[in-house]
């Protein structure tokens, strides 16, 4: 392993490495994506590449097949040249063929998987610091027979933990204000969601959250908002049961049992991110007083339509929960707009920052 000071030669003798910056692994995605696009574009700004070492996990062909497509068309454009990158090349015979952008298939999922399965294995056995992913399609996984949710299940998994959460945080590039959002359940049917939430569910998912912002964001006394699930947080039972039932007595309990933060809810669903996003815009006179250090929200589309309405193109997806770093952005792989060079990488560029921060404050 060279993320330490030291390594020794074949004589024995010790050759110094002084580069302490964070060893980050940036795995691919779906190469039929805009993944290797977003890596590309990233990779080519010098204050990204300044701050870390990064290693690409994946495929140079790939990466050269997409360097070579985007020159033509950009010339232009600032692009990481793929022999200017240290790859691990995960190897696949006869990919070429196989892989056209804007199409995920069998092909692209099955690479997809082993690239993060190899930065996985790789940082598990501390080869990387952390892991930025690059976006990968779902049905992709599962046209390959990798029957998993998304990224953070197999992350999850390889790591083996069982709490772990669904984190989005975004700075406002207007006011620098922090939006950080976690999501109580993440990929699951909308129909399911009601079963899914319980007490036990919400303690975990808050502790998670609590840790979080305490340790990787330096805020002793978080300020925590949990949202409501119900249209009016169920308007006293009127409009739906689970604030009245056991949301509000699950609130009740933990304010008693955590006099470390102040936790407001159930905080009705429509109006919570008013004043996150009058902080994030910057009309709003005393954000700090009205905004949380942290959202709790009780399912996917509740917690990400807000985030990507103020941040889709700077918002990161962060794991918590695991014995490493994990970041992405928050798109997927916009298989719409794959190899027409117009793919945007700052929110590729905000995940490698994040995880070299987060590295910092962790080490
Ligand atoms: N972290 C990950 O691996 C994620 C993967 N996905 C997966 O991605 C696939 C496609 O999902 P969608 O819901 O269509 O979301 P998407 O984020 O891929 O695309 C939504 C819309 O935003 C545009 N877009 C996305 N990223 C962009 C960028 N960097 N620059 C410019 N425009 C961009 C796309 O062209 C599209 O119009 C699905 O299979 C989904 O599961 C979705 C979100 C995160
Ligand atoms: N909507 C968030 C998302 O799809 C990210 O999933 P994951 O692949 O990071 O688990």
């Amino acid at each position: 392993m060279k993320t330490k000071q030291s390594f020794f030669t074949e004589s024995g003798s010790i050759l110094r490495n002084d580069d302490l910056r964070p060893c980050l692994a940036v795995t691919l995605g779906d190469p039929a994506g805009i993944g290797p696009e977003v890596i590309l574009k990233a990779l080519a700004d010098p204050s990204v590449t300044q701050s870390c070492r990064v290693t690409v996990v994946g495929s140079r062909s790939l990466l050269q097949k997409t360097y070579s497509h985007l020159q033509k068309m950009l010339p232009d454009e600032s692009l990481a040249h793929p022999d200017s990158l240290s790859i691990l090349d995960v190897d696949f015979p006869n990919l070429d063929g196989e892989i056209t952008f804007g199409c995920g298939n069998a092909a692209s999922g099955a690479v997809s998987f082993a690239f993060l399965e190899t930065a996985i294995a790789k940082t598990l056995t501390n080869e990387f610091q952390g892991i930025v992913t690059g976006p990968i399609a779902k049905s992709a996984w599962q046209a390959a027979g990798h029957d998993y949710p998304g990224q953070t299940e197999l992350l999850a998994q390889m790591s083996g933990v069982e709490r772990f959460g669904m984190l989005f945080v975004a700075r406002s590039p207007h006011t620098g204000w922090t939006l950080r959002t976690l999501l109580a359940t993440t990929h699951i049917p909308l129909c399911q969601v009601s079963e899914v939430l319980t007490p036990e569910l919400m303690s975990r998912k808050l502790d998670l959250l609590v840790e979080c912002l305490q340790q990787d964001f330096g805020i002793a006394q978080p300020r925590v908002a949990v949202a409501g699930l119900n249209p009016h947080s169920g308007e006293q039972g009127k409009l739906g049961i689970e604030e009245k039932y056991w949301l509000n007595p699950w609130l009740e309990w933990e304010r008693k049992r955590r006099s470390d933060l102040v936790l407001d809810g159930p905080i009705p669903p429509d109006t919570m991110w008013v004043k996150p996003g009058q902080a994030w815009f910057g009309n709003h006179s005393n954000s700090s007083l009205s905004t949380y250090d942290g959202y709790l929200a009780l399912y996917h589309d509740q917690g990400l339509i807000p985030v990507k309405l103020m941040a889709f193109d700077r918002a990161i997806n962060t794991t918590i929960g695991l014995p490493f770093v994990r970041t992405s952005p928050d798109h997927g792989t916009a298989f719409d707009i794959a190899g027409k060079g117009i793919a945007n990488p700052t929110s590729m560029k905000a995940a490698i920052e994040l995880a070299v921060e987060l590295v910092k404050q962790r080490s």
